[in-house]
């Protein structure tokens, strides 16, 4: 089996488009009107709090879930009435974990790489999500971090053109999530397009094209990780130490405070730092503050912290 892609694997054109896409259960508003275009290729993270909509959109997305109303077209289909040569194209690894099988990860993989025209080899596939250690070991036996990346390889074992992860690396130890990490840069680099959702602000930030943040069933923000919420332009905040207490300035010249500070200390600047903000903190304003989308206006300010 050929366990490589083809320079013409890099796909082009839109993989998602939705528009209008609206469900509610019962009395409860899940997804109350959301648009989005994922290019072919891209890593598309879906950030946003717990019961924020994105399992349901991306339920929807993936043919799993009925539409109240809006318009979808996922490689070109609707995951509402696309038949099985579609689904073929298409690896979800779901948030709830698959549970213990008295079976092998590998009789697992293999059973799954026979549902799929193209897949890639049951022990290549084990190797490349670091269980191929535990290929012949019993599924029970494994560990909740090594279970998830089973569920990973099941994934991904139809070399699908579109992968929706669902809280991937929850559970994974830092080491697994690094090299969960070059697994998915590796796959994107492949051409295959990717739909992430994810509690990991460190995560999107290290894996995302471009991220949207989902609040109430609305999509409140989207931008790259680095200029989402007007982060790019945030001000950054100088903070020293001067005779004691503890001060800080505001500024969108971060680089310009420092040089005047300097001359007014004989060494070095007591606990200098500079600090923009962080993906984490932007996205905790973007759900906390409605309209918190709205860029900052670049004024500079200086306060005295309280010791
Ligand atoms: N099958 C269901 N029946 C009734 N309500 C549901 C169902 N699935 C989801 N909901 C509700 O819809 C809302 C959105 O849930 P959803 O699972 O899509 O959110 P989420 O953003 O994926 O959350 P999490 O981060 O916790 O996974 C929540 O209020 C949830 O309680």
């Amino acid at each position: 089996m050929d366990t490589t892609y083809s320079a013409s694997s890099h796909r082009e054109g839109t993989a998602v488009s939705a528009r209008g896409l609206r469900k509610s259960y019962g009395s409860t508003t899940a997804v109350d009107g959301i648009d989005l275009d994922i290019s072919a290729g891209e890593v598309f993270a879906l950030l946003g709090p717990n019961g924020a909509g994105k399992s349901t959109a991306v339920e929807i997305l993936e043919g799993f879930r009925h539409r109240d109303a809006g318009e979808v077209h996922v490689l070109g289909a609707d995951p509402g009435t696309a038949g099985r040569s579609w689904r073929a194209r298409i690896g979800i690894v779901w948030q709830h974990r698959v549970e213990g099988s008295p079976l092998t990860p590998l009789d697992v993989v293999r059973h799954f790489a026979g549902y799929y025209p193209e897949s890639w080899a049951p022990e290549e596939v084990l190797e490349r999500v670091g269980l191929g250690d535990k290929a012949r070991a019993r599924v029970r036996s494994l560990s909740g971090g090594q279970s998830r990346r089973l569920d990973v390889a099941l994934g991904i074992v139809g070399r699908p053109e579109l992968l929706f992860l669902d809280e991937p690396t929850t559970g994974f130890d830092p080491e697994a999530r690094r090299r969960f990490w070059t697994l998915i840069r590796d796959l994107a680099g492949e051409g295959t397009t990717i739909v992430l959702t994810t509690h990991y602000l460190d995560e999107a930030e290290a894996l995302a094209d471009r991220v949207a943040v989902i609040s109430k069933g609305r999509i409140v923000a989207r931008g790259t990780p680095a200029t989402l919420g007007g982060r790019a332009e945030a001000l950054a905040t100088v903070s020293w130490t001067d005779d004691g207490h503890r001060q800080q300035i505001r500024t969108a010249e971060p680089t310009r405070v420092v040089a005047e500070l300097m001359p007014t200390f004989p060494g070095e600047i007591p606990e200098l730092s500079v600090h923009r903000p962080t993906l984490e903190e932007t996205y905790l304003r973007l759900i906390e503050e409605p309209g918190a989308d709205a860029q900052e206006s670049p004024a500079e300010s200086r306060e005295e912290l309280p010791t």
